[in-house]
């Protein structure tokens, strides 16, 4: 019989959790202690030696750390530098660290900013780092005395730092930390990119100022990607987890490159949808589901707020493969399939060109493949796309806009 309690809960909510014991040790965001991370000794170990330094008020080493997405590089930034700051500790050293994504922050303005606003504490320091208003400048002028009173060594971690606008802001950072006029303090800074052929292309442009390590960060194989998740497997009541969901969860993510943010998210979206359908246990089928799930959820990323022309071209190159998979495309007759959904979007359709030029755009996220060739002298060139992705999975995407669903396809 339900208590007086219970009946008074509002029947539209959940009260019960019989999957997970604790989901948030699954969040992308959650940053788990050294005890859960695996198979990265070697690394975590050279990323301490660069900032060993730091424990002792020094100047660390500067650092570049290069790999595909989901091998660790931030997390072992994150938990080497949170370690540093510990120990630091121990010496009466004040270490602070500021994790900057420069996919969001892209300019030297934004940069310093967003720098000053974490670590800055108004009420030790009396200054405030207002959101807009003020020149690059006095961004910085206000950056030095806040790392002056907050602390003795800084260490900047600079996420995508590829997407960097320029590097004015690496040379400004690592002159500063050698240079006591400037401040008092000295900074670390740790560039992380999954861009494997970036460093070359950097070095040219900062080399003579600019003095760092490199680091590259390997995909994991499956077995370590069982022992990432296994370590995190306390996220789920104790016996809910079949025998099969981690190894084939961690087989699943492999199969391109070992991603272990892959592999999280897959389990989480399985235990999201045991716990949906009500069912005790999660079984190769959830996993199964959910990693359809994620793949759409990353691709739906990728084309999220992309206007509805380009998703009527990417439609129309999606209804060609379906009824011929794996199959190459000529821009003339994605063009045609193309007119014939405008039409039915009650759009203007816009003009081949441009067609041709938002799917070479498409080609840049990773879409679509496109291949360019010359058909012989005179011909001119021609260029043919593919779609990378399986078309189911992009018409579910797709049908999210509610323009498109209307179609029925
Ligand atoms: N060795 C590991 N042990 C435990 N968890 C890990 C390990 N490596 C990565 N993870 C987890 O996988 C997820 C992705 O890791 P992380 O963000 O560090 O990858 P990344 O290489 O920085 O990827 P990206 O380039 O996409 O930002 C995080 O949730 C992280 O906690």
């Amino acid at each position: 019989m339900a208590t007086d309690d219970e009946a008074d809960r509002d029947p539209l909510f959940r009260y019960d959790e019989p999957i997970f014991a604790d989901e948030d040790l699954l969040r992308i965001s959650h940053l788990p202690g050294p005890n859960r991370i695996v198979g990265r000794d070697e690394h975590m170990q050279k990323v301490a030696e660069a900032l060993n330094p730091a424990i002792f008020g020094q100047e660390p080493t500067h650092l570049f750390i290069f790999g595909k997405t989901g091998t660790g590089k931030s997390l072992i930034s994150r938990s080497v530098s949170k370690r540093v700051e510990n120990e630091a500790q121990h010496e009466n050293v004040n270490v602070k660290t500021a994790f900057i994504d420069c996919g969001e922050q892209t300019t030297e303005a934004s940069v310093i900013k967003t720098i000053g606003r974490e670590l800055n504490d108004p009420n030790e320091t009396g200054i405030k780092v207002p959101q807009r208003g003020l020149g690059t400048g006095d961004y910085y002028d206000r950056l030095w005395q806040i790392i002056d009173t907050c602390s003795d060594v800084v260490i900047v971690i600079l996420d995508e730092i590829d997407m960097l606008e320029d590097d004015e802001v690496l040379r400004k950072l690592s002159r500063a930390g050698e240079n006591r006029r400037v401040t008092d303090s000295t900074i670390g800074i740790i560039g992380i990119s999954n861009k494997i052929d970036f460093p070359d292309e950097l070095n040219e442009r900062v080399k003579s100022s600019f003095a760092h390590d490199e680091l590259v960060f390997p995909p994991y194989d499956a077995h370590q990607l069982v022992d990432i998740l296994q370590n995190r497997a306390d996220a789920f009541r104790d016996g809910v987890l079949s025998d099969d969901a981690v190894p084939l969860t961690a087989a699943l993510a492999a199969q391109e490159h070992g991603d272990a943010r892959k592999a999280i998210d897959i389990l989480r979206n399985a235990g999201r949808i045991a716990t949906k359908q009500e069912d005790e246990e999660v079984t190769e089928e959830h996993v199964y589901a959910a990693k359809e799930k994620t793949e759409a959820d990353r691709f739906a990323e990728l084309i999220e707020g992309a206007p509805t022309q380009a998703k009527a071209i990417l439609l129309a190159l999606t209804l060609l493969t379906e009824n011929k998979p794996r199959d190459q495309f000529p821009t003339q007759q994605i063009y045609r399939q193309y007119q014939t959904i405008a039409s039915d979007l009650d759009m203007d359709p816009l003009s081949e060109r441009r067609v041709q030029e938002i799917l070479q755009e498409q080609d840049f996220l990773n879409v679509i493949n496109s291949e360019t060739k010359g058909r012989g002298r005179g011909r001119g060139v021609h260029t043919k796309h593919r779609l990378l992705e399986e078309p189911e999975i992009v018409k579910k995407v797709l049908n999210r806009d509610s323009r498109i669903a209307d179609l029925g396809i």
